[in-house]
């Protein structure tokens, strides 16, 4: 924009401030300070209007949880919210800036709409800022409009993609990893990552012919154990060997922090657990600026910093920064992007996992259930213990429909999806008897889970049912595991990106943990914690201390 033009608009639009910046000229030290206070005054105006990006409200998860509740809860709930709703029907947003749909019918239909309508865009850079630690500027703003989404192509066609999906977890060579769930080394330094996150206590070590036995914190010893499938696939294998704080920090964040910073809690506030969260944050990001650092100077043919291994890099991870190089990020605004992703990546897949052991060991009979349909597809040794020699990832996925039933019924029972967009033109919501009109600047909110415990499409919906997704098929006459309105990856355009290779993960590593491990709670009998809500998958309010041992056949 021309500098005239500016000063025009500035005149116009700051008068009083101009006509005193004017009058100053005779004392230069007040002229720059008040023109230093305009300067940033402007700057800010201009992040605000520039219609680039809005933040969605600091109230809105608020306002999602509240009217989740009132909606639940018996008739003067519902009053209650009636009387304070802007709209009617199934709209049930108390503010004008905020909408929540819940039981809109056809929501499926209206979240497809195209971007250009409603985006999800504005609600990722705000967990940028308010979250995941960017600064929000104008400059930054205008970065990630222009590479949002030329970011998520290379995402689908390695996390998408059904075919790429099955090679990336292949690569990941779960028969071998699986037997070392628990390794029983005696020295702690031959322990793996996740041995030492579980706390492993080897309480008989393996005897010929007796399977040894240890006992581990089951979330712990699950999750970092998927995280350290999950991460090389992405970022190649030098990442996490080079800085082995990395997951104890993420976790960190995810449970200390995540919650409490998107619901709008400063994280200047002076608590512990919150300058603990930071300081967690503040590390990963390094290291994953540092990462980008590395995979910058490999795609620029320049010397890698400590000569790290690059060669197994993600086309993914190599596609995004090239994006990023474009767009002009800097180092430090790749680290925020590609660590949320990482989130993304990590913060379900493996929470999800844990559940599913939990219900497959603790419900009786479930567990020779499953053994017994993925024995075709999970080939093990005759020796004693038993070794997988082989998986059948693509058959596992097509065959096992009642381990499918099973995590979908893990979804339903710890999973609170919610989709969030940005109307981005003026909508028309066509519901039932009424219709509703969205002003553009305005942001919508889906919660899933509401479906996921309303008895009326799930019976019983507080027990773990393993068939209740289970349906034949008319044409083949087979039992085939179908989502029907559970929604576990959200819905429309934006829908999760990893939903294939997340499925296919939980199903593989699933299927081979039953397949080798005996796990049963190291004291009593088992007993399901409850859930804690969080940002996505649940978390137990306490982790399960449990015995596991190599399963004798
Ligand atoms: C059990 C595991 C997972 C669950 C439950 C899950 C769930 C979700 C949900 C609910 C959304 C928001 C969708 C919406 O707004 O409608 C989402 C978005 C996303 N997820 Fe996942 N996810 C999982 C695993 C993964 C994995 C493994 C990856 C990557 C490899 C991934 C990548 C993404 C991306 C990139 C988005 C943003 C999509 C967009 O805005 O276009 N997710 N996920």
């Amino acid at each position: 924009m021309h500098c005239l033009t500016v000063l025009n608009l500035v005149e116009r639009d700051y008068g009083i401030i101009f006509v005193c910046l004017r009058s100053t000229y005779t004392q230069p030290m007040i002229t720059k300070i008040i023109i230093a206070i305009f300067l940033v005054i402007l700057g800010q105006r201009l992040v605000r209007t520039s219609h680039i990006y809005q933040i969605f409200p600091v109230w809105g998860l608020l306002e999602v949880a509240l009217a989740s509740y009132l909606v639940t809860g018996d008739g003067w709930g519902r009053r209650a919210l009636s009387c304070i709703r802007r709209y009617s029907g199934s709209l049930r947003g108390i503010t004008s800036t905020h909408q929540v749909l819940i039981d809109l019918p056809g929501v499926d239909r209206f979240m497809a709409q195209s971007h250009h309508s409603l985006t999800a865009e504005p609600f990722q850079y705000t967990l940028f800022i308010r979250v995941f630690g960017a600064t929000d500027s104008l400059s930054l703003r205008t970065k990630f409009k222009s590479s949002s989404k030329d970011l998520y192509p290379p995402v689908e066609r390695l996390f998408l993609n059904d075919a790429a999906a099955t090679a990336t977890i292949e690569r990941a060579c779960i028969p071998q990893q699986v037997a070392s769930l628990v390794s029983f080394a005696s020295d702690r330094a031959h322990l793996k990552r996740w041995e030492l996150s579980g706390d492993v206590q080897v309480i008989e070590p393996p005897q010929p012919g007796t399977p040894g036995r240890a006992e581990a914190n089951l979330l712990h010893l699950t999750r970092d154990f998927g995280a350290c499938m999950a991460i090389p696939l992405l970022f190649g294998k030098d990442f996490l060997e080079r800085d082995p704080q990395f997951l104890d920090d993420f976790w960190k964040f995810d449970n200390d922090l995540f919650t409490l910073l998107i619901i709008g809690v400063p994280s200047w506030l002076p608590f512990k657990k919150i300058r603990e969260g930071r300081e967690a944050r503040s590390r990963a990001l390094s290291a994953v600026q540092a990462l980008m650092q590395r995979i910058d100077q490999y795609q620029r043919g320049d010397p890698v910093d400590f000569g790290a291994d690059m060669s197994d890099l993600s086309n993914a991870a190599l596609e995004r920064n090239k994006i990023y190089a474009r767009d002009g990020h800097t180092l430090a605004e790749r680290a925020v992007s590609e660590f949320s992703f990482l989130w993304g990546q990590n913060a379900n897949t493996h929470v999800v996992l844990f559940w599913l052991l939990v219900y497959i060991y603790s419900i009786p009979d479930l567990l020779g259930r499953i053994r017994e349909e993925v024995a075709p597809y999970i080939h093990l040794s005759q020796t004693n213990p038993p070794e997988i020699t082989s998986i059948d990832i693509t058959v596992l996925s097509v065959n096992c429909q009642l381990l499918k039933s099973c995590i979908f019924e893990t979804f339903r029972m710890a999973n609170d999806p919610t989709s969030i967009r940005y109307v981005a033109r003026p909508m028309t919501v066509n519901d039932g008897p009424f219709k509703h009109d969205l002003k553009p600047g305005t942001f919508v909110s889906a919660p899933f889970s509401l479906v996921s415990q309303d008895p009326s499409v799930f019976a019983n919906p507080g027990e773990f049912v393993p068939d209740r997704f289970l349906e034949v098929d008319p044409d083949s006459g087979k039992h085939m595991a179908r989502y029907g309105r559970l929604r576990p990856w959200g819905t429309g355009t934006a829908m999760c990106k990893g939903r294939t290779f997340a499925e296919k993960e939980i199903m593989s590593m699933g299927a081979a943990i039953v397949s080798l491990w005996d796990i049963e709670p190291a004291t009593g009998p088992w007993r399901v914690p409850p859930m804690v809500p969080g940002a996505g998958v649940k978390s137990p309010v306490e982790d399960i201390r449990v015995a596991i041992s190599r399963r004798a056949l």
